[in-house]
């Protein structure tokens, strides 16, 4: 069965451009100051507004204040929140009537669990591999989690599968779990922040779209 795709942590106008013609369903921009892909917010809407209707532009945020969720969600379609508990997602979700998709680090099935926390105050899940403790930054790192955690599971919302996917393993991991949008982000990279075009279009013919 294949899935559509979100390419996290575009930062150009060509790594869009091969996410769009690769047929990505979404396009990630994170606004977090210590990632390699920080982008600015004026970048980023200019980017956006390039996207044919059918990309989505998803805002990555880390426990984001409402000065910044101002200033970037008229440009997006969803805002997707790390290390953001469910009360304050669902305050977010009220504010900015933007879908709200809440990352769930996962290293173990209580973690997967978890996840039922964000029923009502999230439209969807990205379940992602949980950092280290005490890393720099709670995604974008490359790692992958036991993807037969998810076996057997009730989702309470809508979800994403994310962490350590790459153009080799994508396929493996959708047929593993049966998701149905997969999210990338170092493995269409050559170095942390610097997007590769045929990676991004390799990863998009792997998850059986293009
Ligand atoms: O990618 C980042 O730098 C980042 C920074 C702060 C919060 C989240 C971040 N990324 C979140 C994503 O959606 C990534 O695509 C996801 O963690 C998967 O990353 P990867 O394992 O590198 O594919």
């Amino acid at each position: 069965m294949p899935a559509t795709a979100k390419i996290c942590g575009l930062t150009t106008a060509a790594t869009l451009d091969a996410a769009v013609r690769g047929g990505a369903s979404h396009v990630g921009f994170v606004f977090f100051a210590p990632s390699p892909r920080d982008i600015a917010p004026d970048l980023a809407a200019a980017l956006a507004r390039t996207l044919p209707d059918a990309v989505a532009a998803v805002g990555v945020f880390v426990d984001p204040d409402d000065d910044l969720l101002a200033r970037t969600a008229p440009f997006l379609r969803a805002v997707q929140l790390h290390k953001t508990a469910p009360a304050r997602a669902a305050a977010i979700r009220d504010r900015v009537r933007r879908e709200v998709w809440a990352a769930v680090p996962v290293r173990t099935r209580a973690d997967v669990d978890g996840a039922g926390a964000f029923r009502g105050a999230a439209d969807r899940i990205l379940y992602d591999a949980k950092p280290p403790e005490g890393a720099a930054l709670p995604g974008g790192l490359g790692l992958r989690f036991d993807w037969h955690l998810l076996d057997g599971v009730r989702h309470p919302l809508p979800w994403a599968l994310s962490g350590g996917l790459d153009p080799d393993n994508v396929a493996d991991a959708i047929g593993v779990t049966g998701a149905r949008l997969v999210d990338v982000s170092s493995g269409v990279e050559t170095a942390p922040g610097v997007k590769d075009v045929d990676k991004i279009g390799r990863f998009l013919q792997a998850t059986g779209r293009s």
